[in-house]
């Protein structure tokens, strides 16, 4: 096997919904110091729900996310720096003074069946000179023409890239590669298709190269696996296992094995890992990032975490509904009572 494919590391954004949103400026200048070595392009540094995200519902960061993004950008020499953005939790506005902090890279987010809310923070991101990725979430809600067309939207848009999201860890092999083969006839040359995994079901590093293989030419990962749910597909796995096929990424795996194990691995305090929560968000189809909030409302009403997220999986909650696993914790505990 032969190619190349681009790797996003997302430890600094997907990785702070397992961080509480915690990351220190100093964790965040020597991730991004370790990962700009490896040669990697794009690292992305945002609260985990994206700008605007630190708030009651979604948790507070302990450092402003802007103070971040500058650190972020000061420590790099060939990397760009990307921010998420969820329209409606996150303004146009905030993406301007993102990009004026020295974000290069917009990654705008909708719900799969929503492409359409995006359309002008696509055109704000071009109008700044930005790099415009687009992130169709719980894409396991959606069967592969219809994702086609939201990318569609999303291309029309002025979107250069357009992500299959496997929010929940939900996709199973091939489901994967008929979303991103989808996506790639639907696009033709009009935007460039990736490809962001979970491992609730332990299937991340195998399902990317199945997307890569399907024609994703962007994979997402983070230093061990840091990340929501179980975490996202590890970067220094995909980066070996790529390797391995013979497929190009141009970073170096020595540098990127050194990088999870030595910078990242000891600010870990808990390493997402497919217990049995996680394993019932693959199952149940349950975004990953409501896992610490199902295990916040467990302990507090003294139900466990995997009923909760195995009803709001029932219920179809998508993101932005975090305050509604509340309810279902207190139906919960009235039934057993
Ligand atoms: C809340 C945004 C979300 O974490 C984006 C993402 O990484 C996903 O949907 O998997
Ligand atoms: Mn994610």
């Amino acid at each position: 096997m032969t190619g190349s494919v681009h790797i996003t590391d997302t430890t600094l954004r997907d990785g702070s919904h397992a961080m509480a949103h915690q990351f220190t400026e100093q964790q965040v200048r020597d991730t991004v110091q370790a990962l700009d070595a490896t040669g990697i392009e794009v690292i992305e540094v945002t609260h985990g729900d994206g700008l605007g995200g630190s708030s009651f519902n979604y948790g507070f960061s302990a450092v402003a996310e802007l103070q971040l993004v500058a650190a972020a950008v000061e420590e790099t020499r060939r990397a760009r720096i990307a921010v998420l953005l969820l329209p409606g939790l996150g303004t146009v506005d905030d993406l301007r003074a993102a990009h004026d902090h020295g974000a290069t890279v917009a990654r705008i987010a909708t719900h799969c069946t929503e492409a359409d809310v995006s359309l002008q923070h696509f055109e704000a991101a071009r109008s700044l000179g930005m790099s415009t990725v687009g992130f169709l979430m719980l894409s396991h809600r959606l069967d592969a023409k219809g994702l086609a067309a939201q990318a569609r939207i999303m291309a029309d848009a002025g979107c250069q890239c357009v992500y299959v999201v496997d929010s929940a860890g939900a996709l199973v092999l091939d489901d994967v590669s008929e979303r991103v083969a989808a996506l790639v006839d639907e696009l033709g040359g009009d935007a460039e298709v990736g490809f962001h995994g979970h491992q609730n079901l332990g299937l991340g590093v195998a399902n990317s190269v199945l997307a890569w293989r399907a024609g994703a030419t962007w994979i997402d990962g983070s230093l061990c696996g840091l990340g929501a749910g179980a975490g996202n597909a590890p970067t220094e796995l995909l980066t070996t296992v790529f390797d391995r096929l013979a497929v190009t990424t141009g970073l170096d795996v020595d540098g990127i094995l050194d990088a999870a194990e030595n910078v990242t691995r000891p600010y870990i305090h808990r390493l997402p890992w497919p217990d049995r929560s996680s394993i019932v968000q693959g199952h149940a189809g349950v975004y990953s990032s409501f896992l610490l909030h199902a295990e916040r409302a467990a302990q507090r009403y003294g139900v466990p975490a995997h009923q909760i997220l195995r009803e709001v999986g029932a219920a179809g909650y998508v993101g932005g509904q975090e305050d509604m696993i509340i309810d279902i914790a207190l139906r919960l505990k009235e039934k057993a009572a």
